[in-house]
């Protein structure tokens, strides 16, 4: 396995979501950081459940491994009701919808990951049902197709996704509650690090934890995989889970001190080389690179940002003095800085 898997934002494998699943916390209270997210949603929960009605309904947008999912069962869980799961691309007709939205039980809380990738159709017969828990059914074709209005039980919907900006207004409108996760910081990390080495039964020591909390892409599911490595790396090696089997885990796997992962190193060579460190157009780079322009905004650019390589700019996306500095590039107008990689 190779850098890029273990620092991929998403999960990697099947065995990976069993792990994931059996780590997730269960309550608001065990949810590690999102300190202001998890205020907010505690309140419109019991709001909620003072008033006895359905809760709002919720929007998380954010990259991936941050809670998204976690949040949503977290939902269900509090307001005791059951989660019906689904995702944007499972959703391709109308029709698809009708039939989730048609059997949802009352006060159940339906969860729609990558909301953004539901089919148009689809998005329309949603606006209804989140207002007025109503969807209209087309009966028959042609000239003699009538709707037919059918009642659903009152649900509440919890999207995720990635790219809020790609909701179309509508949609967005009638969330009740957006919250936008960010990544965490290197103390939330070592919390949720501390808690799954604890539930996996694994002792590790301190410096070795908060290497790892340095290490992940401010991701919890990162953190999580890489604890698994170090926990592997003890295993067979033995000897304690201090610093320097940390180190050499990591080292082991090509995950470098700012855990960047195979597309964020590709994204920064190419602006640094090619370029000469931009600015260069979102496009352009996204093409250059292989990828999809919506995974370099919504995965690649807001780690990268956060970690201060790249500024955005209205001229395109700009690589910093501390990204030729991390990759041991001359900078264009300066001398050369020393490489750390
Ligand atoms: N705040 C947190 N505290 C503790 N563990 C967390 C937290 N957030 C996420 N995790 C862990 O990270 C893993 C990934 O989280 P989750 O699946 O909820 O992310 P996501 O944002 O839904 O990702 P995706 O968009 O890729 O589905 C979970 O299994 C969970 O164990």
């Amino acid at each position: 396995m190779s850098n890029a898997d273990v620092t991929a934002p998403e999960p990697i494998s099947e065995a990976e979501l069993v792990f994931e699943g059996a780590l997730r916390p269960r309550s608001l209270d065990e949810f590690v950081g999102q300190t202001k997210v998890r205020g907010q949603l505690q309140l419109l929960l019991q709001a909620a459940a003072i008033q006895g009605r359905t809760a709002d309904h919720i929007l998380l947008a954010g990259p991936p491994g941050l809670g998204k999912t976690t949040l949503a069962m977290i939902v269900a869980h509090e307001s005791n009701k059951p989660l019906r799961m689904s995702s944007g691309p499972a959703i391709q007709h109308a029709g698809d919808l009708a039939a989730v939205l048609s059997s949802l039980v009352p006060g159940e809380v339906l969860f729609i990951d990558e909301i953004h990738r539901m089919a148009r159709s689809a998005e329309e017969m949603l606006y209804l049902a989140m207002e007025d828990f109503r969807i209209d059914i087309m009966v028959g074709k042609g000239a003699g197709a009538t709707s037919v209005p059918l009642d659903l039980a009152p649900f509440t919907l919890v999207g995720a996704t990635t790219r809020s900006g790609m909701l179309p207004n509508p949609l967005r409108d009638r969330f009740g509650f957006t919250a936008h996760l960010e990544f965490y910081d290197e103390p939330e990390l070592e919390q949720v690090l501390f808690r799954a080495a604890h539930m996996l039964d694994f002792s590790i020591d301190r410096r070795g934890l908060a290497e790892i909390a340095g290490r992940c892409r401010g991701t919890p599911r990162i953190a999580n995989r890489l604890l698994r490595r170090v926990r592997d790396y003890v295993l067979v090696h033995g000897g304690d889970a201090d610093l320097a089997a940390v180190r050499a885990a990591l080292a082991l796997y090509d995950v470098d001190e700012l855990g960047l992962d195979r597309l964020d190193r590709a994204v920064m060579e190419i602006m640094l080389t090619r370029f000469g460190g931009g600015p260069v157009g979102l496009n352009t780079l996204a093409v250059s690179v292989g990828e999809e322009a919506e995974t370099i905004e919504s995965v690649v650019e807001p780690f990268l940002v956060r970690i201060g390589l790249i500024t955005r700019t209205p001229r395109g996306r700009v690589a910093t003095p501390q990204a030729f500095e991390h990759f041991g590039i001359q900078h264009p107008q300066g001398s050369l800085l020393p490489g750390v990689l």
